[in-house]
């Protein structure tokens, strides 16, 4: 389980986060929801150790993260970031070739590793492809199934995910689902940023809601996604009907 204590994070004289506390437990899928520009990919950064937080700290099982090495950060956690261009000319074998390298994995283990996941991610006709060449969407693929090599390892605890859905088609918005699914079954942690708030009351566990960095709502998604408090924070008038939430 990861703690988050108090967390905050200042740019020069802005906060960006502010007193953020929460848990991530194991084998839970958290869906983490807010307006643009609430800190959802700030509190990420963070989350995978890639920035410092200005103020509190995060705790992974009781052990303070303050001092971790690069490495050990990036064994423990596994972050896909928002879409974006990969700058080098790698194929798509070598981009999801390189989640393995965080962890001492033989040469052979590696290249059988790389191949599970090119079909659990359906990109196998790709492994030969520059991945520059590639759609939106297969460029995610790209970086989830690299992302599925170092969550696997069984030293991987925490998938953090922002917005892994938005260039994903429908079969492959359900087949990254039930990786999702796969992996919580697996004991491991997931913290998902989505917009699609009807998704997050069907699929999470249980849904943190950002609003101006800070955290608003914690808890189960039927109680964090009242249409009262989803009109208030995103400003849109909703009402929930059979479920789901609708805007008017
Ligand atoms: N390095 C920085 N310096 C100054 N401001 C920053 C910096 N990084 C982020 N911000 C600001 O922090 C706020 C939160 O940004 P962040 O990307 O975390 O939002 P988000 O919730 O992920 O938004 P979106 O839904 O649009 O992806 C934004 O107002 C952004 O402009």
């Amino acid at each position: 389980m990861m703690t988050l204590d108090q967390l905050g994070l200042s740019k020069g004289n802005t906060p960006i986060l502010q007193n953020i506390s929460a848990r991530l437990p194991a084998g839970q899928l958290t869906m983490l929801v807010g307006p643009n520009g609430a800190g959802k990919s700030t509190l990420l950064s963070l989350l995978a150790g890639l920035s410092l937080p200005s103020a509190g700290g995060l705790q992974f099982a009781g052990d303070d993260t303050r001092h971790w090495t690069r490495q050990r950060w990036a064994q423990q956690v596994t972050l896909v970031p928002q879409l974006s261009q990969m700058g080098f000319p790698l194929s798509v074998r070598e981009v999801v070739e390189l989640g393995g390298l965080a962890h001492a994995t033989s040469v052979v283990q590696l290249r059988e590793a790389t191949r599970q996941a090119l079909a659990d991610w359906d990109i196998g006709y790709l492994a030969d492809k520059e991945v520059r060449l590639l759609s939106g969407g297969e460029q995610q693929r790209t970086q989830l199934a690299r992302s599925w090599i170092q969550i696997q390892q069984p030293g991987s605890r925490l998938w953090l995910l922002d917005e892994p859905l938005s260039a994903l088609d429908l079969r492959h918005q359900r087949q990254c689902l039930e990786r999702v699914r796969q992996l919580q079954a697996s004991g491991k942690s997931i913290l998902m940023v989505v917009h699609d708030l009807n998704l997050a009351l069907r699929y999470a566990d249980r849904v943190l809601m950002l609003c101006c960095g800070e955290l608003v709502a914690d808890g189960p998604p039927d109680q964090v996604l009242t249409a009262e408090r989803v009109s208030q924070v995103f400003q849109v008038e909703t009402r929930l009907s059979q479920g789901y939430l609708h805007w008017l």
